[in-house]
Formats: structure tokens, C-alpha cells, sequence
């Protein structure tokens, strides 16, 4: 049966792929964008830079559009964001509704070098509107193989930028410089975000295929793509390098160093949460811990419907909508939760799962206790 015309309309438009590009001062963001836009599948892609300060894009530039909107040599309409980020999308997403704007089909984000991804990646999945109108497809984070560690070592943006990315893009190994330091900075960056691919500009390993379309959905099947999204595999066997190191002294704890505040793991768990318990367990992180919440990704096993997971996404205390799969996309029933994070023992993570699938613990509250505490946050949580 066809639509009618107004239920065609009523209908939301499929949301739009936005990427994060980010990566600290002078790593290199705009020579990898100036590479990406020349490429087929960057045609009808929105550029949005949040410049602080100097514009120093002027090369990119051919055509004044309308206000501070301008085409770029490649075709592409690029926008600075001299506000604020909310306002800047819903200004385009009206100019774009009203056919005042060239359309596009896909947004690439480019952070100001000093930029701490976390908070846009917040402010976009906890607006109402952005959030059905836009799909978070990925971070990209660029670093520089010169300068990277010690651009690392000085700046503690510089390393979330790293850590909450999807893919970590090294530029500049072309240089001395850079290919002296390439080796060790690529280890550094592994252990840091292991789930993230990590790609060699110079060698042509940074493509559109690469980078884009690495969020949890694939646009040309609209199946989900958990497994490689996650990525949970690689974090799990770089924790056990990571202790493995640890075991034998060859990496030292120093408090000073930003990396060390860092880490990732993975949750894994054989045991469904119940719902109730399931909203606990991000309600309490989220309250207790959600500043130290860089990135949280997984996938859910609940017990109402056990062969139905949940995918959850969050950004410190913003969780987006979990979403119900029809199936597991693999054999692995297990729960399965991707946590960056700053600052946050990964004891508490699991000592909190523990007691919430009622895996009995000394010295910790059991499902019964905490579900029902009368001080615990009220019902229509996440699942409602
Ligand atoms: N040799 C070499 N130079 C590079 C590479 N990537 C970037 N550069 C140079 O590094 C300088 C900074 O690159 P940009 O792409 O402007 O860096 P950016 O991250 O956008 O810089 P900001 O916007 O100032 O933060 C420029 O002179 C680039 O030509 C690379 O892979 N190899």
C-alpha cells in the first residue's frame, strides 16, 4: 500500500552520518579532510569546523554560500561553528529542510585541536532532535607521528582525543622524524584504545572505506555491525598483555603520566540482567562515575528476553536510547560492555555487575538490596 503524501512527510528522514574528526593542534585534520573530500564517497558531505580562534582554511575556499556557510573546492558546503554546536546543526537542519542549503547526505565534524570529543559527542547524543536527526558514525582521531607523544605526554586532551576514538589515524610518518617514532607511538596508541584500528596515512591506509561508516549500523544493509563496533576481543586480549606487562615489571605506573588515567576493558558476563537491575547498573554509574565515563559501548543480555540483546551507547553521564536487536548478531550470547575510561577502577564496574546478576560477593550489596533501595533513583530509567 502506498503512502499518502502527509504520512510520507510525517515520517523522520533517515538520519544523517556524522563524523567526529579531531586530533590535537597541527596534527594534521585538515590535510587527511582535504584528502577524504577529493574521494567519490565524500561528495554531498556537510564540513563543519570548530575553529578556536584563526581560520587557517582559507586554501579551502572558492565560494561564498550564504553567511557563514561556503563551497569548498571539492563541492562540499562548509560551515564554522562560531556558537554553539546545537544551535550551529539546527540552523542546517532547518536550511536543509527549507531547500536553502546544497543537500547532504553525510557530516564531518572538524574539532579545534584543543578539544575534548567527550562533551560534543554528549551534546549531540543528548539533544532530543539531534539525536533522530543525525547518526553518530565515528571518531576519527589524527595523530601526529612527530609530535604525538610528547604531544601526548604534555596534553591530557590530546590522549581522550585518542581514547574515545573509533579509528586513530597517524599522519606525518613520512617525515624522519615521524617514522623514527612511528613504531613506538603505535604501541602507545594500542594500549591506550585497544578497539580502535589504527591507520598509517602516508601509507594510503586512511581511505573513505576505512573511516567512514563505523558506527554500530551499516547504511547499505541497516543491519547492526556489533562485533566489529565493539571491538570488544581486541580490548579483552590487550588487557591481558596489558596485566601481562604489569606482571613483570616492564611498565611502570606513573601517576603523572595522562595515559595512566586512561584505560579500556570489557565487561563480559554470562549472566542476564534482569531489567530493573540492567537501569541500576547505568544509573548508578552514570550518577556516581559519569564524568569518568569516556566512552561506554556494549551489547546486553536481559533476562525478560534473552534472545533479544540490547545495545547501549554513552558518553559520561548521556546515555543514547538503548536499542532491542531482533537477534545476536554472532554466537556469543555473553554481555559484552566496551568501558573508557578516566579515572574509574574496573573493580567497581565489576563489583557493581556482580552484585546486580546476583553473583554473591564479600562486602558488596546483593540485586535484592540495591534494587530495592528506597534512596536508589526512581523507576523510568532506561527501559522505561
Ligand atoms: N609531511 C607531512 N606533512 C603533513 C602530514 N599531515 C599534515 N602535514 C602538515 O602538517 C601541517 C599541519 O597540518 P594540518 O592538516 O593543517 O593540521 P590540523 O590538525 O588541521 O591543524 P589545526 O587545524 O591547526 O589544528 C601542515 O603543514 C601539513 O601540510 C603528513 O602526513 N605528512
Amino acid at each position: 500500500m502506498n503512502d499518502s503524501p502527509s504520512a510520507a512527510q510525517r515520517r523522520p528522514p533517515p538520519p544523517i552520518p556524522l563524523t567526529i574528526l579531531t586530533g590535537f593542534l597541527g596534527a594534521g585534520k585538515t590535510t587527511l579532510l582535504n584528502t577524504l573530500l577529493a574521494a567519490p564517497e565524500l561528495s554531498d558531505t556537510l564540513v563543519l569546523i570548530n575553529e578556536f580562534g584563526e581560520i587557517g582554511l582559507d586554501h579551502l575556499f572558492i565560494e561564498k554560500v550564504e553567511g557563514d556557510m561556503v563551497m569548498m573546492s571539492s563541492g562540499c558546503v562548509c560551515c564554522t561553528i562560531r556558537g554553539d554546536l546545537v544551535t550551529t546543526l539546527e540552523d542546517l537542519l532547518r536550511r536543509l529542510d527549507n531547500g536553502r542549503i546544497k543537500p547532504f547526505r553525510r557530516v564531518v565534524l572538524e574539532t579545534t585541536g584543543l578539544a575534548d570529543p567527550a562533551p560534543i559527542l554528549h551534546t549531540i547524543m543528548s539533544h532530543p532532535y539531534l539525536v533522530m536527526r543525525f547518526r553518530l558514525d565515528g571518531v576519527i582521531a589524527v595523530v601526529d607521528a612527530v609530535n604525538g607523544e610528547a604531544t601526548l605526554d604534555a596534553h591530557e586532551e590530546a590522549v581522550k582525543q585518542a581514547a574515545v576514538a573509533d579509528r586513530l589515524v597517524i599522519a606525518k610518518t613520512d617525515l624522519p622524524d615521524g617514522a623514527a617514532h612511528a613504531a613506538r607511538l603505535t604501541e602507545r596508541l594500542a594500549a591506550l584504545n585497544p578497539g580502535a584500528r589504527i591507520l598509517i596515512a602516508a601509507k594510503g591506509e586512511a581511505t573513505p572505506q576505512a573511516l567512514l561508516d563505523c558506527g554500530l549500523y551499516d547504511p547499505a544493509t541497516k543491519t547492526p555491525r556489533v562485533r566489529e563496533w565493539l571491538n570488544a576481543e581486541a580490548v579483552e586480549s590487550a588487557h591481558h598483555d596489558h596485566s601481562h606487562h604489569h606482571d613483570h615489571g616492564h611498565r611502570h605506573h606513573d601517576v603523572n603520566r595522562h595515559d595512566d588515567h586512561i584505560q579500556a576493558f570489557c565487561l563480559t558476563g554470562d549472566t542476564p540482567f534482569t531489567p530493573p537491575s540492567f537501569d541500576i547498573f547505568i544509573d548508578l554509574l552514570r550518577h556516581t562515575h559519569g564524568p569518568r565515563l569516556l566512552r561506554v559501548k556494549g551489547i546486553v543480555a536481559l533476562s525478560d528476553e534473552p534472545e533479544r540483546p540490547v545495545v547501549i551507547h554513552g558518553v559520561q553521564h548521556v546515555f543514547h536510547p538503548p536499542h532491542r536487536l531482533d537477534a545476536w548478531p554472532d554466537a556469543d550470547r555473553r554481555t559484552r560492555i566496551v568501558f573508557i575510561v578516566k579515572d574509574l577502577d574496573r573493580a567497581f564496574v565489576e563489583g557493581l555487575y556482580a552484585a546486580l546478576i546476583n553473583r554473591p560477593a564479600i562486602d558488596t550489596p546483593d540485586a535484592e538490596a540495591l534494587t530495592h533501595n528506597p534512596l536508589a533513583p526512581a523507576r523510568g530509567g532506561l527501559l522505561g
